[in-house]
């Protein structure tokens, strides 16, 4: 293992005085080099499919503040695509589907053509395993299938979740194949990211707490302690990282059911508690408000420090509790990651 990598060393619980960090959605269109390059490569999917441009656009953040962690810019979506629905990113309306709701649109979708149709993103990865600095962790991920099943089920985004939370109950045993379908392509589409090259891998669950308890064991934390089980098979030392978003009082439970290596906190955690409760588990990543990123000024360098103090004496990753926003100024990101990088531990 490279020991020159804070990152993997701190996700391994090695005691270091410093704190690695990275940012969720750390590329993107806060980024005037982003778009830019968007400009010129056409629609976002063709930005995910696009070796050189999905390389160029994960280094641009790097370039200007030199995170910890580099994660492959793709998309969760690109997974329900890949099995045959039709995706599209509509300018300033987010994904569209064609809803996936009966058995008999389950049974269009398929693995057949799935990895001919990643294959821009695995040659992504590889290049980027060269290209990324020496002392940068290069991260892989996928959403987890209850967060993807969502927007699946119901065709785009939605702020309750309403159609697959109904379809779960009303026709239980066809929610359940289209959730076993995706720890399939999930765990196979993360193998495939691990040989290319990627070091860690994070799991987003955008959703999960929306979900009552009983079913939150069932479609947040069953579907991911199977795709880590699948993905160790193959890389027993793998790191994961779970981002359970909205499980509050139920992180220790996916930590010990799940086999996650780390879990990243939202926005919503309380840090006493993260601290007492959850750190003494594993590793832990978060959870500043992105939209105080976004207000800056000394409400936010007083959380950053407020943040570091309180978790930063154990395995500690600094990060957001949700991803980058658009209207982030980049300066507010710059000072930061000047005050994560002059940071020391007590
Ligand atoms: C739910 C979800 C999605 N995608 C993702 C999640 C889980 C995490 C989260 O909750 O934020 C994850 C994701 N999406 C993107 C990344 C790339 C890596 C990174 O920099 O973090 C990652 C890790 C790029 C993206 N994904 C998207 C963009 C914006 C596309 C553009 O350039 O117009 C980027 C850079 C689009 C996207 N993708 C998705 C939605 C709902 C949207 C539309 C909303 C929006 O526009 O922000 C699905």
């Amino acid at each position: 293992m490279s020991n020159n990598k804070l990152f993997l060393q701190t996700l391994n619980s090695q005691p270091s005085d410093k704190v690695p960090f990275w940012y969720m959605r750390q590329a993107g269109r806060y980024l005037p080099e982003y778009m830019e390059r968007r400009k010129t490569a056409g629609s976002f999917l063709d930005l995910c499919y696009s070796p050189e441009f999905a390389v160029e656009v994960t280094l641009q953040p790097l370039r200007r503040y030199q995170m910890d962690a580099a994660i492959l810019f793709s998309d969760i979506l690109v997974v329900p695509q890949a099995l045959g629905q039709h995706l599209e990113f509509r300018q300033g309306e987010g994904p569209v589907l064609t809803p996936v709701d009966t058995a008999e649109k389950l049974a269009l979708l398929s693995m057949e053509g799935f990895h001919d149709h990643l294959a821009p993103v695995y040659e992504t990865v590889k290049r980027l395993s060269t290209e990324i600095p020496e002392t940068t962790t290069l991260i892989g991920f996928a959403g987890a299938p209850w967060t993807v099943a969502t927007y699946m089920v119901q065709g785009h985004g939605s702020p309750d979740q309403a159609a697959a939370r109904s379809m779960a109950f009303q026709q239980e045993d066809v929610f359940e194949r289209l959730i076993d379908l995706l720890i399939t392509a999930t765990s196979e589409y993360l193998i495939r990211q691990i040989h290319q090259g990627a070091e860690v891998i994070q799991l987003f669950d955008t959703w999960a707490g929306n979900l009552p308890d009983d079913q939150f064991r069932k479609w947040a934390i069953e579907p991911v302690r199977r795709i880590i089980e699948n993905i160790r098979a193959v890389d027993k030392d793998i790191p994961v990282i779970g981002f359970p978003r909205g499980a509050g009082c139920r992180y220790p439970e996916y930590i010990s059911e799940t086999g996650v290596s780390a879990v990243s906190i939202d926005t919503t955690m309380p840090l006493e508690y993260v601290r007492d409760n959850i750190q003494p588990l594993c590793p832990v990543q978060g959870n500043l408000d992105p939209l105080l990123l976004v207000a800056g000024g000394e409400a936010l360098e007083k959380r950053v420090i407020e943040i570091l103090d309180t978790l930063g004496n154990g395995p500690f990753i600094f990060n957001l509790g949700h991803g980058i926003v658009p209207q982030t100024p980049p300066e507010n990101v710059a000072r930061v990651s000047e005050i994560v990088k002059a940071y020391r531990k007590k």
